[in-house]
């Protein structure tokens, strides 16, 4: 049987980062899962991201999301701004541009890093779980749009938690572990979608003469199990390679980036990579249409986190006895940790 999982969406500097038909694990024969459920592992411990094609998510449900996303930003700033983001326990709200300061985990972004680094070009809303009354949402209101908003972005966080479970489930069967074995780590949703918008820039922004590099968002990892991310035609998504380069992570219509998480990382035992990424300014070969300034891009990123009250510990498989690099930890004061040293 030809390996139907082979294709690949990027390969360049020992990156590979592989694209999989989503769809033979979700009704594929047995042979067919298996395989693609391996096939999302593999992408997982050697490169830390993936896409995914015929993920389940209608291309309707996106960008019905996407132009939701566009008129919410295209709101006064005033608006925006009475609906600020108010803790790292809730993650809720709006946050404008340069409120986000992204730092490196590792001890390569040292002081001295941090002093070169200058705001992302970028603003965000982070729409939570709206289930809990002493963390809430914070929504727009007062017409029709806003209604609609409200309605079309909880049911699509719905959507997206249950590609989370399914692609959890495709982790534990790559694992050789009960397929069902993260459900109870999955259900309950304490997962964010955040909505991003990178304005319209003079290209100009760009070419700094003070030695700082200008992004529109710094390089950094994700906290939790895994993100789901839509992104627009725009580009500038890239990932570290290992060899230390940043590669092109070009959008590919239709499909979802995946990429591992730091919590996930670490709930491996280190077997899962949480790589590092960014956002620059769009290739040349994509926006370089000789005009002034690029367009804005948006984009749309679905953190996935392990339930907040379980404790996490190594998976089964991924340690010898005794070789369990990480103390157990609970996952809601891990992510809460993460997102306080941001803001
Ligand atoms: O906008 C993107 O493509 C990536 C955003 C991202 O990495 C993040 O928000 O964590
Ligand atoms: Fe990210």
């Amino acid at each position: 049987m030809a390996n139907i999982n082979s294709a690949q969406a990027v390969a360049q500097d020992d990156l590979v980062i592989p694209l999989i038909d989503f769809d033979q694990f979700l009704s594929g024969d047995p042979a067919a899962k298996k395989a693609a459920a391996e096939a999302v592992l593999d992408g997982f411990q050697n490169a830390g991201f993936i896409y995914l094609k015929n993920h389940g998510i209608s291309p309707a449900t996106v960008s019905n999301a996407f132009s939701h996303s566009a008129t919410f930003f295209a709101r006064p700033q005033e608006q925006k701004d009475a609906m600020a983001w108010y803790s790292a326990a809730a993650n809720r709200g709006y946050v404008a541009q340069g409120r986000e300061k992204l730092v490196p985990l590792d001890e390569t972004g040292t002081e001295e890093e941090m002093r070169k680094s200058v705001p992302d070009l970028k603003e965000s809303l982070e729409i939570g779980r709206d289930d809990e009354p002493e963390m809430p949402n914070k929504w727009p209101s007062g017409d029709q749009a806003a209604t609609d908003f409200k309605k079309d972005m909880l049911g699509f966080f719905q959507t997206c938690k249950t590609l989370h479970m399914q692609v959890m489930r495709a982790i534990a069967l790559g694992m050789g572990i009960e397929e069902s074995w993260f459900d109870g780590f999955t259900d309950a949703g304490d997962n964010t979608l955040r909505l991003l918008h990178y304005p319209g820039v003079a290209k100009s922004v760009f070419k700094r003469t003070d030695g700082q590099l200008q992004v529109r968002a710094g390089e950094h990892s994700d906290y939790g199990s895994i993100t789901l991310l839509f992104q627009d035609k725009r580009g500038g998504l890239q990932v570290r390679s290992p060899k230390g380069t940043f590669v092109n992570a070009t959008p590919i219509e239709g499909t979802i980036v995946v990429n591992a998480g730091d919590l996930l990382a670490q709930w491996s035992n280190d077997t899962i990579k949480s790589t590092k990424h960014r956002v620059v300014e769009p290739p040349a070969q994509i926006e370089d249409d000789g005009s002034e300034s690029y367009p804005p891009r948006y984009s749309i990123a679905y953190f996935c986190n392990p339930n907040y009250d379980r404790m996490i510990q190594a998976i089964p498989g991924t340690y010898e006895e005794s070789g369990r690099k990480y103390k157990d930890v609970l996952s809601g004061e891990y992510i809460t940790g993460r997102l306080t040293a941001t803001y």
